[in-house]
């Protein structure tokens, strides 16, 4: 009897021996990460710039930063949801996270590192901008990639100039349910960002919601990334790009888990190229500030990304437009 293949993510080699530019394989490997976004919103990054070393003190600095009392990791207040340290509460007990804003700069870094450790942490502050000077990287290339495969780079190159994008760190920690308590480490969402670079300890978790309505778990292996489209990406792209549904869900008796995300945000407008628009694809997003729409909260998780665009330009139009 034939078993019914489930799916999974693609997974694509951005290792550097597949990447070297104007080679056929660099063609080949822009359009399979256009085609994955598209398709799944998402797709599992093979990459070897990023040492194993790195990404493990990376954890470390984590679980050193949860050890710290809470009254000092409450200190690190956000002006909303999206940055800032989230304690577990009551309705979701196995989820605690921390923000760093502006992750990808000493001042960043510093700033946080301060904050919690007025007497210095060297370690922490040098270990972090480390890390996302290297997930930013790997960010740009991945927006390249798809800029490329859309014909659009030279069109788009002020997404990258040095301060196009803010990056903002979000580590977290989720333990495991106790017998008769939720599963849900993190509720379904779709990122508010451009981009996410995820990366996790050996304890899995995290769900993806393909347009099928299957959930796909991500087994993770060294070397790799989950990249997860943003509802940015989405709307920059006129609808092309997917902004997934996903999801955290812990087993009973697993050990703890560590995520670290890299988010990217756009500074100032996101705008349609106009190679995106035509006929067969008429302008479905107007113009918007990226960092007005992640500080736009009266929106819930489970809205769909077009309701969630409606809500936000109704309320900085002031009128409802069709999106
Ligand atoms: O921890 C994870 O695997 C997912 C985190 C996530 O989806 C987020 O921070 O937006
Ligand atoms: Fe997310």
């Amino acid at each position: 009897m034939a078993c019914k293949k489930l799916p999974s993510l693609p997974t694509i080699n951005l290792t550097t021996e597949n990447l070297k530019s104007d080679s056929s394989s660099w063609i080949v490997a822009c359009d399979d990460v256009r085609h994955a976004l598209e398709e799944y919103g998402c797709f599992i990054a093979v990459y070897d710039q990023f040492s194993t070393e790195l990404s493990n003190a990376m954890v470390n600095c984590l679980q050193d930063f949860f050890s710290l009392p809470t009254e000092t990791k409450v200190q690190n207040l956000a002006n909303n949801k999206y940055f800032g340290h989230v304690a577990p509460n009551t309705l979701f007990p196995l989820y605690e996270s921390v923000g760093i804003k502006a992750v990808n700069t000493p001042e960043g870094t510093q700033s946080f590192t301060h904050l919690m450790w007025p007497s210095g942490n060297d370690h922490f502050s040098g270990t972090v901008l480390a890390y996302a000077k290297q997930a930013s990287e790997l960010e740009q290339l991945i927006k390249r990639m798809v800029f490329q495969s859309y014909g659009v780079l030279r069109s788009c190159d002020s997404h990258f100039t040095n301060d196009s994008y803010s990056y903002t760190l979000r580590g977290t920690k989720y333990t495991s349910p106790k017998q008769q308590e939720s599963n849900i480490g993190l509720q379904i969402h779709t990122d508010k960002t451009f981009l996410t670079v995820l990366q996790q300890n050996e304890v899995n978790g995290l769900e993806v919601k393909t347009k099928n309505g299957e959930w796909i778990g991500f087994e993770n292996k060294a070397s790799s990334f989950v990249i997860i489209a943003g509802d940015a990406f989405m709307a920059w792209s006129n609808g092309r790009i997917h902004t997934p549904y996903h999801r955290v869900v812990m087993n009973v008796g697993s050990k703890v888990r560590y995520s670290i995300t890299i988010k990217s945000y756009k500074n100032g407008m996101i705008r349609t190229p106009e190679e995106l628009v035509d006929d067969d694809h008429p302008l479905q997003f107007q113009d918007f500030d990226h960092l007005g729409y992640t500080l736009f909260t009266n929106i819930a998780d489970q809205d769909s990304p077009q309701e969630r665009f409606a809500k936000f330009y109704s309320a900085v139009l002031g009128k409802a437009i069709k999106v």
